[in-house]
């Protein structure tokens, strides 16, 4: 079984919409695809991001079936913040998500993972998401936005895998500014990273190589 951490440069920047179109590619090539949100964050009656996942995952993969939004998150809180600051009670327990993990994943070929925000969100005082990634060895899709101040948020999180020997690869959720994008940001990318690819186009190409 593989694993994939799907992480951006903050929230609201695109891993839910990267992680639904994930399902449909790898579904798509024959894999048994799974889904988890270990934490979810501002859930009132229902957790947004698990519902949404969970309702394309159960139609490519049967296992995931009979699951409810509750099955493929380990916590929620109706905080909408940083599962620490959510967590007032302090009631996160890591080996609690891994064992979800590892439950999630006699489910499926390729399990998706969906953190909470970004890299460096607090998950208990001196445990972040990043170190989730590490800890569940899983590969990391880093999203990046296409708004104006992209580039310092894709290094500063590039910096940040890369300090801690995390392998990533990232991508570029082609969404606000996207008109500007080739004239604001896209110089910079095509000089330093030639290889830098868009949702839109290239997560085929990055599915087949998984
Ligand atoms: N490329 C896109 N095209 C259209 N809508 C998009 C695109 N990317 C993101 N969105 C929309 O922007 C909003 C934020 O995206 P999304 O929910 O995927 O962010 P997120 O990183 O998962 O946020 P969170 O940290 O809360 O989990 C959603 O309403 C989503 O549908
Ligand atoms: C509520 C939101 N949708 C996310 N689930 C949580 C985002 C936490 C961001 C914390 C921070 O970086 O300040
Ligand atoms: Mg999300």
């Amino acid at each position: 079984m593989r694993s994939l951490f799907i992480t951006a440069t903050g929230t609201n920047i695109g891993k839910t919409h990267t992680t639904l179109k994930l399902i449909e590619a790898l579904a798509a090539r024959g894999f048994s695809v799974g889904v988890f949100k270990p934490i979810e964050t501002g859930v009132s009656d229902t957790a947004p991001d698990a519902t949404i996942l969970l309702e394309v995952c159960r139609k490519v993969n049967r296992n995931f079936a009979d699951f409810t939004p509750a099955d493929i998150t380990a916590y929620t809180f109706p905080l909408p913040a940083a599962p620490f600051c959510a967590d007032t009670e302090h009631i996160i327990n890591i080996d609690t998500i891994l064992e979800k993990y590892r439950q999630l994943s006699k489910r499926c070929d390729i399990l998706l993972v969906e953190g909470a925000g970004g890299l460096m969100v607090p998950v208990t005082k001196d445990f972040f998401m990043i170190d989730l990634a590490k800890a569940l060895k899983s590969k990391v899709l880093l999203v990046t936005p296409s708004q104006l101040g992209c580039i310092n948020d894709t290094l500063l999180s590039m910096e940040a895998l890369e300090t801690r020997k995390i392998p990533f690869e990232w991508c570029v959720n082609l969404y606000e500014d996207r008109d500007t994008f080739a004239q604001v940001t896209q110089p910079y990318y095509n000089a330093v990273f030639p290889g830098w690819w868009t949702v839109e186009k290239g997560l085929e190409t990055f599915v087949q190589k998984l």
